[in-house]
């Protein structure tokens, strides 16, 4: 998250570290939400690479033990059918992690609440990015969760020709656009949007400029989660 603050300690319950293996340790490589209690949402770019991976639920430092923290290993990966990994502008940025053993539900992890499907929010509609992700374009990760202000860009801006264009397309969903943005290490993490008094996670981070994280007018990019609520229902059994 390039911008923002350090976010208060479990203030996005939902909010995991997914984490691969490298030898005898984990590293943290993307962020997802915790949709069900066996069940983890993310992108299919962060694993579809065919790598060893835990989620890290409860967490906020990751290099710290709070004691808030529980680490549970995935056993099966679902990437959607429609991904394909050298073009992430298809969209279909979306898979399901289910996880070896049920998360313990409590004040530290909690399930976030998707939208219904089909659901468009407003251009500026408030949200936030949060994640572990670099906090400038080639930097480094923050150890602990940081969050972002990323007003929601409308569709029609979003894909205008200064803006992202045909690239971005109707299943997806902007983010901010200005200063603040995700960045590597922030994808498959939530785009957590103020609907009616109440968080919901309407978006998946996808993908930002090749030129800068926080590129003017390149917002964040995020799968549009209420385009894949069908999906979602099926294949999570
Ligand atoms: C360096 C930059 N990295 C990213 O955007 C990475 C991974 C993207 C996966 C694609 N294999 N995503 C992120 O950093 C995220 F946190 F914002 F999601 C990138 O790849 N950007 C990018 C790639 C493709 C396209 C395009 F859609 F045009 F093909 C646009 C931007």
């Amino acid at each position: 998250v390039v911008g923002g603050n350090v976010a208060k300690p479990n203030s996005w319950p939902w909010q995991i570290s997914l984490q691969y293996r490298s030898g005898s340790n984990y590293y943290h490589t993307c962020g997802g939400t915790l949709i069900e209690k066996g069940w983890v949402m993310t992108a299919a770019h962060c694993v579809d690479s065919g790598r060893t991976y835990r989620v890290v639920l409860g967490e906020h430092d990751l290099y710290s033990n709070s004691g808030t923290e529980q680490i549970i290993d995935v056993k099966q990966v679902i990437i959607h059918a429609g991904w394909n990994r050298y073009n992430v502008a298809d969209g279909y940025d979306i898979a399901l992690l289910r996880l070896a053993n049920d998360a313990t539900l409590n004040s530290h992890v909690e399930l976030g609440s998707l939208p219904h499907s089909g659901q468009i929010l407003p251009h500026n509609n408030l949200c936030y990015i949060t994640g572990w992700g670099l906090t400038s374009t080639g930097g480094s990760l923050s150890s602990q969760l940081k969050e972002a202000y990323l007003p929601l860009v409308g569709h029609e801006v979003c894909s205008s020709s200064s803006w992202w264009g045909s690239t971005v397309k109707d299943t997806m969903v902007c983010g901010g656009g200005g200063a603040e943005s995700g960045c590597n290490g922030d994808s498959g993490g939530p785009l957590n949007c103020f609907v009616d008094g109440r968080y919901y996670v309407h978006g998946i981070a996808s993908f930002v400029s090749g030129y800068g994280c926080n590129y003017p007018q390149k917002p964040t990019v995020f799968t549009r989660v209420s385009a894949y609520i069908d999906w979602i229902n099926s294949n999570m059994m």
